[in-house]
């Protein structure tokens, strides 16, 4: 805090600045920019990301001092813990259904897991009871998957590792992965005019036959389960709002490899920059099974008033639940997994080696590109870079909002300007320009 408080004051800048209220309480920082009040809060908590600062600022009007404590709250918790929290071992055995919801429509009303817990699921109708997923078992005829699966194997040991910024670090996912569209001319646009992480991604390749082939039943499959989960699970049987009421076209994909019981993909929401809100995604997978691990997104309100609760273990206030993901499992996120859940492919400390893959899982996730989303449309921040699409998870007051903000924070070497805007969409999920 002494650095900043001491030095220099930075130039205002201004967009930002004009959708924070100042505060009085922060009578003597009232001249300060956004920026350096982000600044000030990104030393005082270095383990929140950016978004979660700008968010405790706004739902603060722009007071550092209030939005430091709620941050704070569950900080301050750490010292007060006698020992680190333990992990209770887990049982890996296969279960049947969880008998009390079996046949149930609907999802639970009560939460099933715990802080720090693990809940383990198998089977359809508890994945898609319990969480915002449905889960299609041998989804593919074996030969048609076994031909996917040689089709991606050839391709896997060109993918890369995806890079990305965490304040001033640069970290590497820890697993590979490749971007797939359908033709030539999507490529060459994604190469020049969509960003990623503040840069554009060099290596975009052409939807292999195989894939193109097997787009065409998720997408019938995909659609028909958007269908049957609105009839059952949603309130008054109705599409959420900002969710499409047209039919989900896949056209792109990543793929991504997990080369042996060590690669993983850590606790994320993908972007939806280019999806928008309430975006759906068919994720095909095959080879080695693993653990697709899901997590409800805590507003930091409702954690502050957790007097045990700390940064560390703010994460697993509701417990995690773990979907099996065998070879040749279509899973679909649905329309409230982005915005509400996180997602993660866990490490795994045994796996079984597949015939065809060994040691590899490949997944491909189908994604539908809006092209109301193309970046010659959306913002751009002071950097000159599309802004990037996200939704407000941690504050209470703006669950639930959308805003555009500088990709910077996420992009390796780049600072960023602070761009903020609150974005608008209708009814249906499309933009609706200020401009
Ligand atoms: O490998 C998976 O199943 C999930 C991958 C994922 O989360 C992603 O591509 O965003
Ligand atoms: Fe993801």
């Amino acid at each position: 805090m002494e650095a900043f408080v001491s030095r220099k004051r930075r130039r205002r800048l201004s967009t930002l600045d004009d959708s924070l209220p100042v505060t009085t309480e922060d009578d003597h920082n009232e001249d300060d920019s956004t920026d350096f009040k982000l600044a000030k809060l990104a030393s005082l908590h270095p383990n929140e990301d950016q978004p979660a600062l700008l968010e405790a600022l706004l739902s603060n009007n722009g007071s550092v001092e209030a939005a430091s404590s709620c941050l704070g709250r569950s900080a301050a918790s750490i010292g007060e813990l006698p020992s680190p929290r333990k992990r209770r071992a887990v049982g890996q055995g296969h279960q049947s259904l969880l008998a009390p919801f079996a046949g149930s429509t609907h999802p639970a009303k009560k939460a099933l897991t715990k802080k720090g817990k693990t809940l383990h699921l198998y089977a359809p109708q508890d994945i898609e009871a319990h969480t915002p997923c449905s889960i299609i078992h041998n989804f593919l005829p074996a030969v048609e998957a076994d031909a996917l699966l040689h089709e991606l194997l050839a391709e896997a040991p060109g993918f890369k590792k995806e890079t990305f910024q965490l304040f001033d670090r640069t970290v590497e996912s820890p697993h590979t992965m490749c971007f797939y569209v359908d033709s030539l001319d999507e490529a060459k646009a994604q190469q020049t005019e969509y960003v990623y992480n503040g840069s554009y991604i060099a290596d975009v390749r052409r939807t292999l036959p195989e894939m193109l082939k097997v787009a065409t039943k998720v997408k019938s499959t995909v659609n028909e389960e958007i269908q049957r989960r609105v009839r059952t699970s949603y309130p008054d049987r109705k599409k959420l709002k900002y969710q499409s009421p047209h039919p989900w076209i896949p056209n792109a994909a990543f793929v991504n490899c997990y080369d042996g019981g060590g690669d993983s993909v850590g606790y994320h929401s993908d972007q939806l920059t280019y999806l928008g809100p309430r975006a759906v995604i068919g994720s095909l997978s095959l080879g080695v099974a693993r653990e697709f691990r899901v997590r409800r997104i805590v507003p930091k309100d409702d954690m502050a008033s957790d007097a045990h609760t700390d940064v560390s273990t703010a994460a697993d206030t509701m417990g995690q639940i773990s979907i099996h993901l065998p070879h040749n499992s279509l899973l679909i996120m649905h329309a409230e997994m982005q915005e509400e859940w996180k997602h993660s492919i866990a490490p795994s400390a045994a796996i079984d080696p597949h015939p065809l893959a060994g040691n590899k899982r490949l997944n491909i996730t189908y994604r539908w590109y809006k092209e109301s989303l193309h970046p010659r449309f959306t913002p751009r921040c002071r950097c000159r870079v599309p802004a990037v699409l996200r939704c407000s998870q941690r504050s209470r007051e703006n669950k639930g909002r959308y805003m555009w903000m500088c990709h910077a924070g996420y992009t390796p070497g780049k600072k960023g300007c602070g761009f903020f805007e609150w974005a608008v969409f209708t009814e249906d999920g499309e933009p609706v320009w200020q401009r």
